[in-house]
């Protein structure tokens, strides 16, 4: 079942990761064994997702070492390799805090590294069956156990998105198996459709009842008083609670602020980087023109259009009703989120 499938695996010598450019017409796995392919990999969204590129990276380490055993790579080859893949996307801190991680173990050899690895996908899972509690719970006691609810969420952040089981989408699991939820509107997530491919692909596999919508549709959702509660994933989480997120996540954050319906936010603490001020300092992805000017390689827009395509926006703090993370659920309001409740 999708919430027990792997992401991410690591099969021995090679990374094993399920491609999530061709879900859901095809399950197909790319056994990755160099650095360059892990790097293709994560920048091409076969891995994507900011926990399960942080996993993939935390073994991307080992696969830096082997390839170097096999090349013959002094260690500051090796080390450079790593910073390569540290580097393939800028947004999601999962990856460059995973990846430092793993690298306090370098130069205790690579069984240490292996381990530290699958120490961080282990926590990566477990972290995100507690979320699920706690987002079940908070969302139970403030919108009311009377009915089942009807919740929104945008992009994928299922188990393809993690190490396992989901973040928001994990919320939304632990409802369906309390029997809690009614039915899920999932934005399609344009441009590369996370919520139409993979969320939708994720509930279909479970039977959990939803509705695919347009991204533009999303605000009128939720201004028409069709769902109880929004909650969405993250990559990045600045101090005063600022959250990069998949581009149109503001939208969503907007018109529940408007008509007082929780927006939930959640992450594992790994997403949250105290370092970062405000979302102002938050590094945002912009990818290439074709994703928005073409569908499956059929130009969609005329001849002479530029696309303006950033993967991610910044809902500011004060739009977050809570962030659910594996501590508990903190309502965030302007201002600097309790780090000692977070690290
Ligand atoms: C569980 S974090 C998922 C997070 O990552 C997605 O971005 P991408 O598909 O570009 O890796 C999106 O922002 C999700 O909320």
């Amino acid at each position: 079942m999708p919430q027990e499938l792997r992401a991410v695996d690591w099969t021995g010598n090679s990374l094993a990761l399920i491609d999530q450019t061709v879900l859901p017409h095809r399950t197909e796995t790319r056994r990755i064994r160099d650095v360059d392919d892990l790097v293709d990999a994560i920048r091409r969204l076969v891995v994507r997702g900011a926990p399960a590129i942080g996993a993939a990276g935390a073994y991307g380490v080992a696969l830096a070492m082997l390839q170097g055993q096999r090349e013959g790579w002094s260690r500051e080859e090796v080390l450079a390799a790593v910073a390569r893949i540290r580097a393939a996307r800028p947004t999601a801190v999962n990856l460059m805090v995973c990846v430092d991680r793993v690298l306090t173990r370098f130069d205790d050899g690579l069984d240490a590294v292996l381990a530290e690895a699958a120490e961080v996908q282990r926590e990566d899972v477990a972290a995100n069956r507690a979320m699920g509690a706690f987002g079940a719970d908070w969302l139970l006691k403030r919108v009311g156990a009377d009915r089942p609810l009807r919740v929104l969420t945008h992009c994928n952040t299922g188990a393809l998105a993690t190490a396992g089981w989901g973040t928001a989408l994990g919320v939304i699991r632990e409802l369906h198996a309390r029997g809690r939820l009614e039915v899920v509107y999932a934005d399609e997530t344009r441009p590369l459709l996370q919520g139409s491919r993979l969320t939708a692909w994720e509930l279909v596999q479970e039977g959990i009842p939803h509705f695919v919508q347009a991204d533009g549709a999303a605000p009128g959702t939720i201004l028409r008083g069709s769902v109880d509660a929004a909650i969405v994933g993250a990559d990045r989480i600045a101090a005063n609670g600022d959250t990069a997120n998949k581009v149109g996540t503001v939208g969503v954050a907007l018109a529940c602020a408007d008509v007082g319906v929780p927006f939930l936010v959640a992450a594992p603490t790994t997403t949250v980087d105290l370092s970062t001020a405000t979302g102002a300092d938050i590094h945002i992805e912009l990818r290439g023109e074709d994703e928005v000017l073409e569908w499956a390689g059929v130009r969609t827009a005329p001849a002479g259009s530029r696309g303006h395509n950033p993967a991610f926006d910044v809902t500011p703090g004060r739009l977050v009703t809570g962030l659910v993370t594996e501590r508990g659920v903190l309502e965030v309001s302007a201002g600097e989120l309790p780090g000692d409740q977070l690290k």
